[in-house]
């Protein structure tokens, strides 16, 4: 609630106009049997001029009740609108600073569906309080007044109609409310099952999966209908329901005014106006119901909204942090202590007491076996994880010290899996530098090897890349990321085995550009392949999580069995290098 205050807050005017709008429609639906009643008694009167005049009033009363109703709907209508805007951009600004163990807890999917139907459900709660918040309370309360005024002896009917719909509804709404929170659960899954498959259509096709696919969806589909059908069951059985009971009360208000018609001649002209104000009464029951509905859906999506603003991100955690120029990071070196890491929700540490120190502008390789925990080095390296004990720090500052701007300035990862973006070859690389020119992005293309497929296309940088790059090969991919990586100048570049793809000529183009045109940048250089970090001024061996081996190619070759292994088992395949 108090997250819907704050951005509803900016638009209290438009509020306001929606709300007195929407009250001048609630009273003159009020005042609209009182000249009804007028006009029934000029008829039994046979008084035309009466039944004139009453009857232009009942024009002008619907004619007020129309344009308050049209601006009500059109402010209520903007507001919700803006305010599902802010709303969105404020959670989507707060996802991007979430740490990756963030993104992951939550998953991408169970994100989405807070940043578009959560979204949806407070846009619709805010139109429909707006339209509501006074209409109902003035329209029920006014009605039972009027309703009772104008035919006093009748007070019982009015009281038990209320009674027995409010009796039901409570039953039927307490049936609804389990479902809902059951619904958002739903779509969560849902969303998740077509997100999967469509990124991985290539896989479910190839291995004719799609059956199987379709089953998993429809079954998740198939559940989510039910609960829908259930909400609609229980939603057509209410409106019913209430129609029984106002009918029965209008059925008993005929009899009673029937017997005391002869008595009481004037009894004939206000039945027809208490009959309108239990109508009304019914109408504002309904949308009270209606209102309900609304709240309890988007409660549960605002819930789930706060709780995605009330996490605290990596910035807001530290406090005040240590400003850090690009061109004064990692001047001295880079050193990891001890440090220990496990997955969120994993078991067992994936890498155990690490250590090794780097001086700056030199390159480390890091080789091992396949989920030795390399990858995860580089993650807990680029400040993508933070380590669960010891240390990583750059030339005596902790990582989680450094700002996280001036770290992002400073820092740059290839990341084994290429990620690109859709839009333009040019977007991607401005990701690495936003204010980079043609000549600096070519400069990058060429020293990733790029530049013999960049250049082919008749538009070159600006060529499009399609919605998860899938008009690229994997080694383009590969060497765009590099490019992006490159683009940037870093200070510290941490290569995830990111020349897998490449031949090895553009992969030893690409170690000549690293030595010659970034002595200035520390590397970290992780490879399945010997070849690819023979060079390194230090190697780290590693195996299940533990350093087993720390030195120059011809020191481990030596001096680490593992790393003999490794080297011998590639021999042959990797020696251009050597
Ligand atoms: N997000 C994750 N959650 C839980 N465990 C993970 C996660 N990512 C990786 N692991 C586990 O951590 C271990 C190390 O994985 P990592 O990706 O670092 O290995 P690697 O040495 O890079 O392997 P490869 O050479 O195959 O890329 C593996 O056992 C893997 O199963």
């Amino acid at each position: 609630m108090e997250l819907l205050i704050t951005y509803a807050r900016p638009y209290w005017k438009k509020i306001t106009v929606a709300i007195l709008a929407v009250t001048m429609m609630a009273l003159a639906t009020l005042t609209q049997p009182q000249f009804l009643e007028k006009m029934m008694a000029a008829i039994i009167a046979d008084k035309s001029d009466l039944i004139l005049k009453n009857g232009f009033y009942l024009l002008l009363l619907a004619l007020v009740g129309i344009v308050a109703g049209v601006t009500g709907t059109y402010f209520a209508s903007q507001v919700s609108q803006s305010v599902a805007a802010d709303i969105r951009q404020a959670e989507y600004e707060k996802i991007q600073q979430f740490s990756l163990e963030q993104v992951q807890s939550y998953s991408s999917a169970n994100l989405v569906v807070r940043l578009t139907n959560d979204i949806n459900q407070v846009q619709q709660l805010v139109m429909q309080s707006l339209q509501m918040v006074l209409r109902v309370p003035i329209l029920f309360v006014g009605a039972i007044i009027l309703s009772i005024w104008t035919l006093p002896s009748l007070w019982w009917v009015v009281l038990l109609m209320i009674v027995l719909i409010v009796l039901s509804s409570k039953r039927i709404f307490a049936m609804m409310g389990r479902y809902f929170g059951k619904i958002q659960q739903l779509i969560d899954q849902n969303n998740t099952l077509a997100q999967e498959n469509l990124s991985g259509v290539r896989v479910v096709k190839s291995f004719n999966q799609q059956g199987q696919e379709e089953a998993s969806f429809a079954q998740n589909t198939q559940e989510l209908t039910d609960v829908n059908r259930r909400i609609g069951y229980l939603f057509n059985l209410m409106f019913p329901i209430f129609m029984l009971i106002s009918y029965a009360a209008i059925a008993a208000a005929m009899l009673f005014i029937s017997t005391s018609i002869k008595e009481a001649p004037d009894q004939l002209a206000k039945i027809t106006p208490f009959i309108t104000y239990l109508n009304q009464i019914l109408m504002a029951l309904l949308m009270l119901g209606m209102i309900s509905t609304f709240a309890s859906r988007g409660f549960v999506s605002l819930k789930r909204i706060a709780g995605i603003m009330a996490e605290k991100t990596e910035h807001q955690k530290k406090g005040n942090q240590l400003a850090m120029a690009k061109e004064h990071f990692l001047t001295k070196e880079l050193t990891v202590r001890d440090v220990s890491f496990t997955y969120p929700k994993a078991e067992n540490a994936v890498l155990h007491d690490l250590s090794f120190t780097l001086p700056a502008g030199q390159t480390l390789g890091v080789v091992g076996s396949t989920g030795s925990g390399k990858s995860t080095l580089a993650l807990l390296l680029a400040r993508l994880y933070q380590a669960d004990a010891g240390q990583i720090t750059v030339d005596g500052h902790a990582i989680e010290e450094i700002a996280s701007s001036d770290w992002h300035q400073s820092v740059a990862i290839v990341m084994q899996k290429p990620v690109l973006f859709s839009g333009t070859i040019a977007s991607n690389l401005k990701m690495g530098k936003e204010d980079a020119s043609p000549e600096e992005m070519a400069e990058a293309v060429d020293a990733a090897q790029a530049a013999d497929f960049v250049d082919a296309y008749p538009d070159g940088l600006e060529h499009e890349i399609a919605e998860r790059s899938a008009n690229l090969s994997g080694g383009q991919k590969q060497r765009l990321s590099l490019a992006r990586a490159l683009v940037k100048k870093p200070r510290l570049l941490i290569l995830d085995d990111a020349t897998s793809a490449l031949d090895a000529r553009s992969e030893r183009r690409v170690q000549d550009v690293l030595a010659n045109d970034f002595q200035k940048t520390t590397k970290v250089i992780i490879a399945e392949k010997i070849a690819s970090i023979i060079h390194a001024d230090q190697i780290i061996v590693l195996d299940a999580g533990q350093i087993v081996g720390v030195g120059s190619h011809n020191e481990l070759l030596s001096n680490s069995p593992v790393y003999r292994e490794i080297y011998q088992s590639q021999k042959g395949k990797g020696q251009e290098n050597d």
